[in-house]
């Protein structure tokens, strides 16, 4: 890949994140499972970069991987991935301690797990939900909070009334869009989505796609979008990246890779979905 290596400390990088030789292993009583296989892959900044790949191929592991939330028996056996938070020293988020990674989560990186819809607190109403995270990470905004939630709520296309409703009250599409809202509030550099739009209907599908372009445009986050379906891709990114057995097979502008893609699997990949969802060939 001809992906330029990292700036030095203080310099901006062109990336937000560099992983590199990652290599990520489950040990269990039946061998080894190398989920993640010496991948390299730099996400530039301001980008919407694809992970594409069939179920089981690593997407999530890489996820949980970079965001040191790999549980037991995971564990990464090799690798670094630097990340550029702007203003901030780069970072090898394998080696930063607890309070540091702390710091990071929410204002320099935050993650839309897979399943998250389910991740809101039942008892809490929406607007206590954005209070909790963005007291914790940014207690000078306190005085702003009134006017910062309706914000983001509108950012992500729901009315101001939303910030006082019970998760219970809102649809799939709407739990996401908080969760989306949430996850952007304290600006950070990157977001990592996994899986944002399974278990959706096509048509809210259709409209979270968009809310996650919107965030982009209006509040220039970068974007990892984890995805089995590579109409999401079509859709929405720049670049992607396929992976396939732990590997990455393939990454490149998303136009050119569906237009010629270079790996078969990658071929593959595309022939599966239906006609339709192809925007971008
Ligand atoms: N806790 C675990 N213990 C053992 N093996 C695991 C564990 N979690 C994942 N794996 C294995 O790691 C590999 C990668 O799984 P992973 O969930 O990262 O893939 P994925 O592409 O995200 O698929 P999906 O979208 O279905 O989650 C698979 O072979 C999977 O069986």
């Amino acid at each position: 890949m001809s992906e330029k290596p990292a700036g030095n400390a203080g310099e901006r990088s062109p990336h937000v994140l560099e992983i590199k030789g990652l290599d990520v292993t489950y040990s269990t009583s039946r061998g080894d499972v190398k989920a993640v296989r010496g991948l390299d892959l730099a996400v530039r900044r301001g980008e919407i970069l694809g992970i594409a790949g069939e179920s089981g191929s690593g997407k999530s592991t890489l996820a949980v991987a970079l965001l040191r939330l790999l549980k037991p028996p995971g564990q990464v056996t090799a690798g670094s991935v630097l990340f550029h938070p702007a203003g901030r020293s780069p970072v090898d988020l394998l080696k930063v301690d607890g309070e540091e990674l702390r710091v990071l989560r929410w204002s320099a990186l935050s993650y839309l797990p897979q399943g998250s819809m389910s991740s809101l607190n039942p008892v809490m109403r929406v607007e206590d939900q954005f209070k909790d995270v963005i007291l914790e990470h940014a207690p000078a905004r306190k005085a702003s909070l009134g006017e910062l939630i309706p914000r983001l709520l509108g950012q992500v296309g729901l009315e101001p009334r939303v910030a006082r409703m019970f998760p219970h009250e809102l649809s799939g599409g709407m739990k996401q869009r908080v969760l989306m809202a949430i996850a952007v509030a304290l600006e950070p550099d990157l977001v990592i989505a996994d899986e944002p739009t399974t278990a959706l209907d096509v048509t809210i599908q259709r409209v979270i796609l968009q809310s996650l372009a919107d965030l982009r445009t209006d509040f220039g986050v970068t974007l990892m979008v984890i995805s089995h379906d590579m109409g999401v891709h079509a859709q929405l990114v720049d670049r992607v990246a396929v992976m396939y057995e732990g590997r990455l097979v393939e990454v490149g502008d998303v136009r050119q890779v569906f237009k010629d893609p270079q790996d078969p699997y990658t071929q593959q990949l595309i022939e599966s979905i239906p006609k339709m969802g192809r925007r971008a060939s």
